[in-house]
């Protein structure tokens, strides 16, 4: 009998699938756009669980991705990687995808993304989607479009031009301590580079919360004990390590004795994180009522949004007109900013840094850079002055926004249209008519591979972002005249942290490749350059989307750092 209900009640839930689907299908043919179907919801808990073990199947059958079924393809998280422009080059720049719960349409013309972005009330962040993050409070990326302004009114501070050169000598602070466990580790090569591009950038992160630099503790260097919650790096670190149990059960579930000990273990972390950063709040608010400035670092800004809160509180000033944040509110940026900004950093630099050990004529192009502009001398590390020599490190850019054209961490913005009954989309000389409650989303990873846009557009080359200035003839960077290029996003809603990232990686890889260089430990003696090459570059393309583009095993290369 309860075999029966349930094949019934699975039954119906297929047959009702379908039927949304098809209804969604219609949707998608009436905006007069290409329509694809995807019977799954991708966002489907069981789904996103199961399909790891799926598609770990299918990787193991001589099947070539382009020859899986379209709905085969689109059903794999992260598909849009493995695609690169492929669909837009076929379909065109627009199209829709259909599943049960919702259309998405999925955008790849420069003009109609730009128009998105521009207009902000039309074309909204889904931030019920985004209300998973609120681990310790609302923040600005789960604030609804009134309560984002006041946010990210907040957060411009700490992430403007004068907290600059603290990101970079802290981050040149970091480099140096990599380049001295990496040239420190024995023959066999770095353990794991993935490991360490997340130790520097939580402890670049760490310090721009906390005014305060941490040691650099590398896979190369001895094991230390592990201390889980005891420091603010460390119950930080623990949280971010486990961060999708986190979004899906509330640390403080996790602490219950029933809870297994891992579990258990991640609860006290995220418990001692909440209250670090309580601490660091208070701390902040004692130093301000007596009369000191504070410690100058991310708090500071967040401490003074609360005091502006609290007065409009107890001057009665009604919730929709209040400015300044809320502590929750503060609490919850703090975890946003230092979840947005941990991995999408410390990927990325290990993408480049892979690259770059295929690539040793780019670390001889880049080093040539860095001879100019900071000479040859290790004497003069010390007068690295950011106002001075970040401006002139155009190479060392290039190779972030080159990794970043390939290997976006984020790969589609996801917005959704609320207006009913419907909401205009100009795409070249068509304009399309699209329903309220359509995901639309401008591709990242399409606009920046479609060969309409960029030659030769899988290769990493670097060099394609240096140009001749027509002023001085010398290199400057390429900037895009149209919107092919989005890895931080674009528009007002764009990343905080755009700037930040930009001035650790190149503090980063000045400190790597002023006098060093980067290889690859070799299989096996007879093993050629070539050889070599093709098998770093596989790793760095093998890559996963848990929550953000990342390789899906870099330690399958083990990196050398050398004397140049
Ligand atoms: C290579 C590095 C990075 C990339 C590629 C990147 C990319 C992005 C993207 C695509 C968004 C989504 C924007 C949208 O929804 O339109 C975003 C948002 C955000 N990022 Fe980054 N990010 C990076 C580093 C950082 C860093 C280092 C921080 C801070 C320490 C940071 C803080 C934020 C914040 C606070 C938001 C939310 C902004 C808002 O909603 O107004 N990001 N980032």
């Amino acid at each position: 009998m309860i075999f029966e209900l349930l094949a019934g009640a699975a039954v119906a839930w297929v047959a009702w699938s379908l039927v949304c689907l098809e209804i969604n299908v219609r949707k998608g043919r009436a905006i007069n756009v290409p329509v694809k179907r995807l019977p799954i919801d991708p966002y489907n808990i069981a789904w996103l669980i199961f399909q790891d073990f799926l598609w770990m199947v299918i990787g193991r059958l001589p099947i070539e991705w382009s020859s899986l079924p379209d709905a085969v393809r689109f059903s794999r998280r992260g598909w849009q990687f493995h695609e690169k422009a492929n669909m837009h080059v076929r379909l065109g720049p627009v199209f829709a995808l259909a599943t049960p719960r919702v259309l998405f349409l999925l955008v790849a013309d420069p003009e109609a993304a730009e128009d998105i972005f521009a207009r902000r009330r039309d074309f909204l962040r889904p931030v019920a989607d985004y209300k998973i993050l609120e681990v310790y409070g609302p923040s600005v990326s789960t604030a609804g479009s009134h309560d984002w302004a006041r946010h990210r009114k907040v957060l411009s501070a700490p992430f403007s031009e004068s907290s600059m050169p603290f990101v970079w000598g802290e981050s040149l602070r970091q480099g140096r301590a990599t380049l001295q466990s990496w040239t420190r580790a024995s023959a066999a090569g770095v353990p794991s580079i993935q490991k360490d591009t997340r130790t520097l950038s939580l402890n670049v992160l760490a310090s721009i919360g906390m005014r305060r630099s941490f040691p650099f503790h590398g896979s190369a260097d001895p094991p230390q004990a592990a201390s889980e919650a005891n420091n603010y790096r460390d119950s930080l670190q623990t949280v971010l390590d486990n961060i999708i149990l986190l979004l899906m059960v509330p640390y403080r579930f996790l602490t219950h004795p029933a809870m297994p000990r891992s579990w258990t273990r991640i609860g006290h972390a995220g418990a001692a994180f909440r209250a670090h950063l309580q601490h660091m709040v208070d701390a902040e608010t004692q130093a301000r009522s007596q009369g000191w400035p504070g410690s100058g670092g991310l708090v500071t800004g967040l401490v003074q949004a609360l005091e502006v809160h609290q007065r409009e509180v107890a001057a009665g000033t009604p919730a929709a007109d209040r400015k300044g944040l809320s502590l929750d509110e503060i609490i919850g940026d703090l975890f946003v900013i230092n979840f947005a900004g941990h991995d999408t950093t410390a990927n990325t630099l290990a993408f480049a840094l892979l690259l770059l050990v295929a690539h040793p004529e780019i670390q001889t192009w880049v080093a040539e850079e860095l001879t100019a502009v900071l000479g040859d001398s290790p004497a003069a590390e010390g007068q690295w002055d950011y106002k001075t020599v970040y401006p002139r490190l155009k190479r060392c850019r290039a190779v972030l926004l080159e990794t970043l054209r390939l290997f976006p961490p984020v790969i589609a913005i996801p917005k959704w249209t609320p207006g009913a009954p419907h909401t205009r989309l100009r795409v070249r000389d068509q304009t399309l008519i699209i329903p309220a409650g359509t995901l639309v989303q401008p591709q990242i990873v399409a606009l920046q591979r479609h060969p309409a846009f960029w030659p030769d557009p899988d290769a990493w080359l670097p060099g394609r972002w240096i140009v001749s200035s027509p002023e001085t003839g010398g290199e400057q960077l390429y900037e895009p005249s149209r919107l092919i290029y989005l890895p931080w996003s674009h528009g007002p809603m764009n990343c905080s942290g755009k700037k930040l990232s930009e001035v650790e990686f190149v503090a980063v890889l000045a400190c790597l490749l002023h006098r060093h260089r980067l290889g690859a430990v070799k299989l096996r003696p007879a093993e050629s350059d070539r050889e070599v090459r093709k098998r770093v570059l596989a790793v760095a393309n093998d890559v996963d989307m848990p929550m953000l583009i990342k390789m899906r095993d870099a330690d399958r290369v083990r990196v050398v750092c050398t004397e140049a």
